[in-house]
């Protein structure tokens, strides 16, 4: 049987609670085999300065994964061109895995912008994309959320990012929580974003 491989891109810089919340409801709840979380070198609409550098973050992923059998860490886009257009990236996996049924996983928010991504009407043509709540900011239409190539999955809202995880190491405050007990003890050995 083909597998069905959820596809869930990020920066992961670093990865945090939210994403392995949404990565393992969308593993579990939907009827997706597994969920490979992608670890994009260089995302077209964000700034490459904050970054840490691509290995780094795959291994904060890496160790997020661990005792998840369904959610595996991905590098696939290291060896792409960049930015990395999630067009490109999937027409390769497909290419390498021709069996795998591989659907994108995004952020209602993410589905507002969805339009600007290069050949958006390509990935709706060959792949389901999986969409889960999340907060949004603006009130514009959701013009795809009706869309057939759509599914949506009732995960929770996690609010968390990346963005803020950094800010508060930085200010040395304690957020173990909102990291998984790995990423958080490897950002503390490594001194990361101080
Ligand atoms: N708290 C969250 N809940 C659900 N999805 C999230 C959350 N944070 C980020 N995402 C989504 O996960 C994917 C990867 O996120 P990304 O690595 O950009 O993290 P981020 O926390 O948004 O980062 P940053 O704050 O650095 O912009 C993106 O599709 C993003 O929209
Ligand atoms: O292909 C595109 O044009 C495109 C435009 C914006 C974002 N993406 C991908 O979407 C993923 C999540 O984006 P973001 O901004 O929420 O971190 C990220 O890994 C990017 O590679 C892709």
């Amino acid at each position: 049987m083909n597998k069905k491989v959820g596809l869930f891109f990020g920066t992961f810089n670093p990865v945090h609670i939210g994403h392995l919340i949404i990565a393992n409801h969308m593993a579990e709840f939907s009827d997706l085999d597994e969920v490979w979380l992608v670890v994009t070198p260089h995302n077209p609409f964000k700034k490459k300065s904050s970054l840490l550098e691509n290995h780094h973050r795959l291994e904060m992923v890496y160790k997020a994964c661990e005792g998840y059998e369904n959610l595996k860490p991905s590098d696939i886009e290291f060896a792409l061109p960049q930015p990395n257009y999630t067009v490109t990236t999937l027409a390769h996996l497909q290419e390498k895995y021709p069996t795998n049924v591989f659907c994108p996983i995004m952020g209602k928010d993410n589905l507002k912008s969805f339009h600007k991504w290069k050949n958006y009407e390509v990935i709706l043509e060959n792949h389901q994309i999986y969409i889960y709540p999340r907060i949004a900011t603006g009130n514009s239409e959701d013009k795809f959320l009706d869309h057939p190539k759509i599914t949506r999955v009732a995960a929770p809202v996690m609010e968390i990012s990346s963005t803020f995880i950094r800010r508060a190491v930085k200010e040395g405050k304690n957020i173990k929580p909102m990291l998984p007990a790995a990423v958080w003890d490897y950002i503390k050995l490594m001194n990361f974003y101080r």
